[in-house]
């Protein structure tokens, strides 16, 4: 079988199991083009065109068995009496994909709308506000989603007590004023910033339970989250606030086989020192008119392929023996 993607020619003997899509950041917004605080252009009205790219290039392809949305769904310029109806023009575009969807929560997402509505129109799978779960296609596979979220200044009310905690975390590690500021941290604590956050102790817990009974099953785990959790595939200020205890936990099985991120929209890709890859994909809002950023994920029993668009770039990803 021969597929060519981005100019490059990729040769395989055998089939896919099967292939999922993949889209980071659209971050729509119906408002002019702007600029991020870096200075880097962004493309609101123009970031739903790559998601109807997208769309129309997974249902021609026939094999894709569903596609994930890495969250940022819209963006915090978005006039919040236009957040619904935003967030709903999205998804009605998702919904011509013939497939389903799963979502995931992105700080824009979170200064738009409640959780709760969120989850609701979202379609999450999630047993309360708290945005994580997981589900397996085929039996070889188990996918994890995480509310990278869950311990987080925003999205809560102001006077709930994860709030509370979230604040106290940002004032010992960021002395700014401006808590979204990383100016004066160093390494990886400029990730202690107000647009991040953390895994909370209950989804830690149920992430070992998903780990321990995919392992005894023999899964392979691919994981998803709107923060990326490796110091090499992203920089330092977009990391997840406890991804070392996250890795602390998935580096204990050898089931975990990729995570998969949006957040920091240059995209990246690292493999850690236990051999897990970490791939974060470039972000459909800074993509000039005219240019895509997204793509599909062909899976192998040893290996996953991602496919892009033109600003998303192809990887391969084999796993460790
Ligand atoms: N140095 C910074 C960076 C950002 N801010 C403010 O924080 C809010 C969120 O920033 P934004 O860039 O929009 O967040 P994204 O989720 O789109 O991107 C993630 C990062 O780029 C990760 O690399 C916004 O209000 C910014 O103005 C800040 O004050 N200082």
């Amino acid at each position: 079988m021969m597929a060519v993607t981005n100019g490059v020619i990729h040769a395989s003997s055998r089939e896919p199991l099967f292939s999922f899509g993949v889209i980071a950041d659209v971050q729509y917004a119906d408002i002019p083009d702007g600029r991020s605080f870096l200075g880097v252009p962004r493309y609101y009205r123009h970031s739903i065109s790559v998601l109807q790219r997208a769309v129309s290039r997974w249902n021609k392809q026939h094999n894709i068995k569903f596609s994930i949305n890495f969250g940022d769904i819209i963006d915090g310029y978005c006039p919040k009496d236009k957040s619904l109806w935003a967030v709903q023009k999205v998804l009605d575009e998702f919904e011509k994909f013939d497939g389903p969807t799963y979502h995931m929560f992105g700080n824009h997402c979170l200064y738009n709308l409640p959780r709760s509505k969120l989850v609701s129109l979202l379609k999450m799978p999630a047993n309360s506000d708290r945005a994580y779960y997981d589900f397996s296609p085929c039996p070889e596979y188990r996918f994890v989603v995480l509310d990278a979220y869950d311990l987080s200044a925003v999205g809560w009310s102001h006077d709930h007590p994860v709030t509370a905690d979230a604040m106290k975390l940002l004032d010992e590690k960021n002395p700014n004023t401006d808590k979204n500021s990383p100016d004066g941290l160093v390494g990886v604590d400029r990730r202690f910033v107000m647009f991040n956050g953390a895994v909370g102790k209950e989804q830690l817990s149920w992430l070992n339970n998903v780990l321990r009974d995919a392992s005894a099953h023999q899964q392979n785990v691919i994981m998803f989250s709107h923060l990326p959790m490796d110091p090499g595939s992203a920089s330092p200020a977009a990391l997840m606030w406890n991804y070392d205890e996250v890795m602390a936990i998935v580096w204990q099985y050898n089931c975990v086989k990729a995570c998969f991120a949006g957040h920091d929209h240059k995209g990246g890709h690292s493999v850690d020192s236990h051999g897990i890859h970490h791939r974060t994909l470039e972000a459909a809002l800074e993509c000039p008119p005219g240019t895509s950023a997204f793509g599909h994920i062909e899976v192998y029993p040893d290996k996953l392929l991602l496919v892009g668009s033109d600003k998303m770039a192809d990887t391969e990803m084999r796993f460790k023996p």
